[in-house]
């Protein structure tokens, strides 16, 4: 099993005025590390949380940045997913599909959904060997320290629990450390059958943009970003990466619990 991560220092974290300054700023952010990295490897992926987080990517909409990214070299993946049909109002991909990747020439074929025919088990068995061979592809790295996929980007969102991805606080999921992607049968947040990326996954990305608005997340925000040693942190708060680089993008009322919260 993972040994809980203790960070030793607070993690990068920028707030901003309010959400439409994040959106902004996000959007830049982004649009940078795919000019990045299609430069360096001629492909980006990106994975993409569900919630808030898709309402907050909407500036990469709008110009300049619709017309400069190169979508056609993207390639999108969810860290989580909740075990329903594409068209359910749960579904974390057609939330992105309606809200962000219907309105971007992504390849269809570069949009790795997972499977809504199977159970639990098998849609998360089928999105690991989906991960595995893009690997052989070499559409995805892997992390040269521990042989775990190495994603470009990850956009993460954090429920008020600080739970991340569908790893919910207390639970056994949180240590789960062979597996690439796993499942979930009784999420304390519904619907309660889920696919997630483990941690050591998540902790292998190269960037982690961990996006947070609203003061319902403020306790959760305050938590995560202390470095007070405890056995049993937050899931947000084990997300920390050993080779990349994580940046917190919080609004002033999601850091309001902070001392330090000055905003751009
Ligand atoms: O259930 C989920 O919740 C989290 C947080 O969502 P938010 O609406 O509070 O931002 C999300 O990141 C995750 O992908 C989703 O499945």
């Amino acid at each position: 099993m993972a040994e809980a991560s203790i960070r030793s220092e607070k993690p990068k974290h920028i707030v901003f005025k309010g959400e439409e300054e994040l959106s902004k700023s996000l959007a830049k952010y982004t649009a940078d590390l795919s000019e990045k990295f299609v430069r360096e490897r001629g492909a980006f992926t990106v994975v993409l949380s569900g919630g808030s987080l898709i309402e907050s990517l909407r500036k990469l909409l709008e110009a300049p940045f619709v017309d400069s990214i190169e979508w056609a070299r993207w390639h999108v993946f969810w860290v989580d997913e909740r075990v329903v049909k594409k068209d359910h109002p749960d579904s974390n991909y057609k939330l992105a599909f309606d809200g962000f990747l219907s309105k971007v020439p992504i390849p269809p074929g570069h949009v790795y959904a997972i499977n809504d025919a199977l159970s639990p088990e098998g849609a998360a068995d089928d999105y690991e060997a989906c991960l595995r061979q893009l690997v052989k592809t070499e559409v995805l790295e892997l992390s040269k320290d521990n042989g775990f996929p190495k994603f470009d980007l990850m956009l993460l969102g954090m429920g008020p629990d600080g739970h991340v991805a569908s790893l919910f606080p207390g639970h056994p999921l949180v240590k789960e450390n062979q597996r690439w992607v796993t499942f979930i049968k009784d999420s304390p947040k519904p619907p309660p059958q889920r696919i997630t990326f483990t941690f050591p996954v998540i902790n292998s990305s190269s960037y982690i943009a961990q996006v947070v608005c609203g003061s319902n997340e403020a306790a959760a925000v305050h938590n995560a970003l202390g470095t007070e040693k405890t056995s049993d942190p937050l899931p947000a708060a084990m997300v920390t990466l050993k080779d990349g680089e994580l940046t917190w993008f919080l609004d002033e009322a999601a850091a309001s619990l902070l001392q330090d919260k000055a905003s751009l």
